[in-house]
């Protein structure tokens, strides 16, 4: 089954299309990407997921529902944000205790796991970025949510607290059986962590699929190489067809071979990388 279902989706504002045909699915119990640069259409997309705005044309289908004014989803599905929208002056405990009074989860536990308890006494407005992140993750654990929407949630953090929230999503997904989709512009990060990716740009899908699919369909077996004597090796690499893609030259091969190759004409060699999922990035979002 699939917790989130687009098809052929439209958005415009004042006239001006922001989505345009969008059709991804996001299967239960993935943790899948949306990817995409500053205003391809994610916030759009997820606002309107959240039934907070309403799309033009197309079918959308949320735990099976039409998101839009549906209350009966609000219970299942949980949505975060780049920035806690709570109240500055209420502590931790305060915020959370009032939450739960409505959702009734297990609290204690969750504060225990999410490594909380020194900090309960703190006003929210004293956290630091990660800590608040936590505290967004926890009240949106509290109503039990078959799936959690993240917009950029990740975007106001330093490197440690990002690595440490995705570490987070994964032991929820695993703990709580949640469906988590994710919106970032940026994909070292969330690459370790997430099963699939739909990626954005411009309004329109780029590509969407299981991560290793995408890695493999569009990487294949492409090689970045940094070499001292450039016009030399692209002559040896004539039959791989090389192209430049800034300093490096990029190639399709056998790595070995390719080295082998360049060995014997005595080139230099001064890096080597595969194309990673941050190049399919920039390909697929012409970045
Ligand atoms: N309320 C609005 N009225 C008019 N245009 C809007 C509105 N909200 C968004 N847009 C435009 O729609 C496009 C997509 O914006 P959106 O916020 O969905 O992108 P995004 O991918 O989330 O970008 P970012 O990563 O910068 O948040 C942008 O060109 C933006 O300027």
């Amino acid at each position: 089954m699939h917790a989130i279902e687009l098809y052929n989706v439209y958005k415009s504002y004042n006239n001006k299309p922001v989505l345009r045909n969008i059709t991804f699915t996001v299967p239960q119990s993935s943790i899948t990407g949306f990817i995409g640069p500053n205003g391809s259409g994610k916030t759009t997309t997820i606002k309107i997921l959240s039934g907070l705005i309403r799309k033009d044309k197309g079918v959308i289908r949320v735990l099976e529902e039409d998101p839009w004014d549906n209350p009966k989803l609000k219970r299942k599905v949980s949505v975060i944000f780049t920035k806690l929208p709570y109240p500055p002056n209420d502590t931790v405990e305060e915020y959370l205790s009032d939450l739960n009074s409505i959702f009734k989860g297990d609290l204690s536990k969750l504060i225990k796991e999410f490594n909380l308890s020194e900090h309960l006494k703190k006003k929210i407005s004293q956290l630091s970025s990660g800590q608040a992140q936590k505290i967004q993750l926890i009240a949106a654990l509290l109503k039990n949510p078959e799936l959690i929407i993240a917009d950029e949630p990740t975007a106001n953090l330093d490197p440690q607290a990002r690595l440490e929230f995705y570490e987070l999503v994964r032991f929820m997904v695993k703990e709580y059986n949640v469906t988590f989709f994710i919106s970032s512009h940026i994909l070292s990060e969330l690459e370790k962590v997430i099963t699939h990716i739909v990626f954005i740009n411009n309004g329109v899908i780029t590509a969407t699929g299981e991560i290793n699919d995408i890695e493999a369909k569009i990487s294949s077996n492409e090689i970045l190489l940094l070499v001292r004597e450039k016009e030399k090796a692209l002559k040896i690499l004539a039959k791989y067809n090389p192209t430049l893609d800034g300093a490096y030259i990029k190639v399709k091969g056998n790595l070995r071979e390719i080295v082998d190759l360049l060995d014997d004409g005595k080139i230099e060699i001064l890096s080597i990388r595969k194309a990673s999922l941050d190049d399919v990035f920039r390909k697929l979002s012409g970045v």
